[in-house]
């Protein structure tokens, strides 16, 4: 066992802890990056699978994400434009398949007035809502306790504009059912990205990725950071008291002056805790759970689908493959579709063979872009569920009740313990640009103290 002292230990090498890292050696300070895996990025990882380049976990970025952006600059990091030439296509209950252009399904009438009427009433509460202190709205409690769908049943009778505007949030967004998560929580993830419309808007949302992927964000943090990161030293124990704090991995035991938590939250239990966090804590994380998505990624010899005229784009909350994208990588001659298989869905086919499963997301992509879509050369599936140190995708949000009655407490830091996630954002909650501003605020806040 070796042992070394710092100013400040950082848990988690992901966009989060590696930024909170970064500013707190520009301030001076000594610091040691404790990450379990074997690689950095956490749910930020790029790898090579059967010779196609894929990102494994977060990649886009959307024209908002300040934070984001400028560590891309700093990084000398470049952005391409997803591809979006062409129409999109849409699914409708009856397996009906459309074309269309903008951002609006082409559905009956009715439910676009309905879906448009949706929109400017999630925007107007939106528009209240501080993405920093959603506890904060006059409504919240109210708001907490109702869930999105119910909610969205308490405005319309439309079913197909309540599947729609439900699958934004729920399918896309956290995740999970939107019978899972309250409405309140529906308005922070619109909130967090500045309105409901930017969320429904893919052209927005779904903008840009980085040349070469987004884990080189990660990974050349890293690098500047060199011997102060330590891969596969998963924190076993924290013992800590108001004079400081050791954090301890099965070969190293670091003694500083601080801590940050840069895990998400769901994994903040694994780590022993000596004396226990206090009760509050012990709580609220209780309260918090991953959604699960799965990511398919089916690369073909050509993007086929541009030919025919398509952008790539494709909705459906009747579908297996709620919504597909084309994810062809800078520059590449090939083909590369995206497309997501969310929560209970995503259950249901992992109930399934491999073979099954894939033929079940396959043919599911086929209704959107016809028979060419059965037969990638590269076919691949996340499976962040079983992924020890992330354990879900693509982020934690709080059950029914658990925002209003606990967010206000998720990031106050326990005596020398601060706290620091994507999933722990107000503006950029659950994207990467809200782990480099809950990365930055930690670290800030640390620097001012330690150097009082
Ligand atoms: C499939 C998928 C698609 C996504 N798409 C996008 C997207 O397009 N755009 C976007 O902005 N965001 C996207 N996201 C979300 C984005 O990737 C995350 O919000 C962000 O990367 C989280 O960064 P973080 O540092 O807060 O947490 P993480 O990346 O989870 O980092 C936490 C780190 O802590 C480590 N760790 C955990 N426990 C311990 C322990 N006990 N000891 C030591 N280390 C530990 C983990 O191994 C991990 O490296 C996506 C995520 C997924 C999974």
């Amino acid at each position: 066992m070796t042992t070394i002292d710092r100013d400040v230990i950082i848990i988690g090498a992901g966009a989060s802890g590696l930024t909170a890292a970064t500013e707190l050696k520009k301030a001076g300070l000594t610091v040691a990056v404790l990450e379990a895996r074997d690689r950095v990025g956490g749910r930020l990882w790029t790898d090579d699978i059967d010779g196609a380049m894929l990102e494994i976990g977060g990649q886009w970025v959307s024209p908002d994400q300040d934070a984001l952006k400028e560590t891309l600059a700093e990084l000398g990091l470049k952005t391409y434009d997803r591809y979006r030439e062409g129409e999109n296509v849409y699914i409708n209950a009856t397996g009906e398949l459309s074309r269309f252009e903008g951002d609006i399904f082409p559905v009956p009438a009715q439910t676009e007035h309905e879906i448009v009427s949706l929109i400017e009433k999630l925007d107007a509460l939106v528009a209240e809502i501080d993405p920093d202190r959603p506890w904060g709205h006059p409504r919240a409690k109210e708001l907490d306790e109702i869930s999105f769908s119910r909610w969205l049943e308490t405005q319309t009778d439309d079913a197909e504009a309540i599947e729609n505007i439900g699958m934004f949030i729920a399918g896309a967004m956290l995740t999970k059912p939107a019978h899972a998560f309250s409405a309140l929580q529906a308005l922070l993830m619109a909130a967090s990205a500045g309105s409901f419309s930017n969320l429904v808007d893919a052209d927005f949302i779904l903008d840009a990725r980085v040349v070469g992927g987004l884990q080189q964000v990660p990974i050349l943090l890293a690098e500047r950071l060199g011997d102060d990161v330590h891969l596969g030293q998963p924190v076993r124990t924290v013992r800590w008291s108001d004079a400081g704090v050791t954090a301890v991995t099965d070969e190293l035991t670091v003694n500083a002056r601080r801590v940050i938590i840069a895990v998400p939250p769901i994994l903040i239990s694994r780590i022993s805790f000596e004396p226990p966090l206090p009760r509050r804590q012990q709580q609220l994380h209780q309260h918090l759970s991953m959604g699960f998505v799965i990511k398919v990624h089916a690369v073909y010899e050509t993007p086929f689908w541009r030919e025919d005229g398509l952008s790539g784009t494709a909705f459906s909350p009747y579908e297996l493959v709620h919504e597909a994208y084309d994810n062809t990588n800078f520059e590449d001659p090939r083909g590369t579709l995206v497309g997501f298989v969310s929560d209970e869905h995503a259950d249901g086919v992992f109930t399934l063979t491999a073979e099954e499963r894939k033929t079940r997301i396959l043919t599911s992509l086929s209704h959107y872009y016809g028979d060419k879509a059965l037969s990638p050369v590269v076919y691949y599936e996340s499976d962040w569920g079983s992924e020890e140190w992330t354990r879900g995708a693509y982020a934690a949000s709080f059950d029914m009740g658990g925002l209003a009655r606990y967010g206000a407490d998720l990031r106050t830091p326990v005596g020398p313990i601060s706290f620091s996630c994507s999933d722990m954002a107000g503006k950029g909650y659950q994207h990467v640009d809200g782990a480099i501003r809950v990365g930055r605020e930690t670290a800030a806040a640390i620097i001012t103290d330690l150097k009082a």
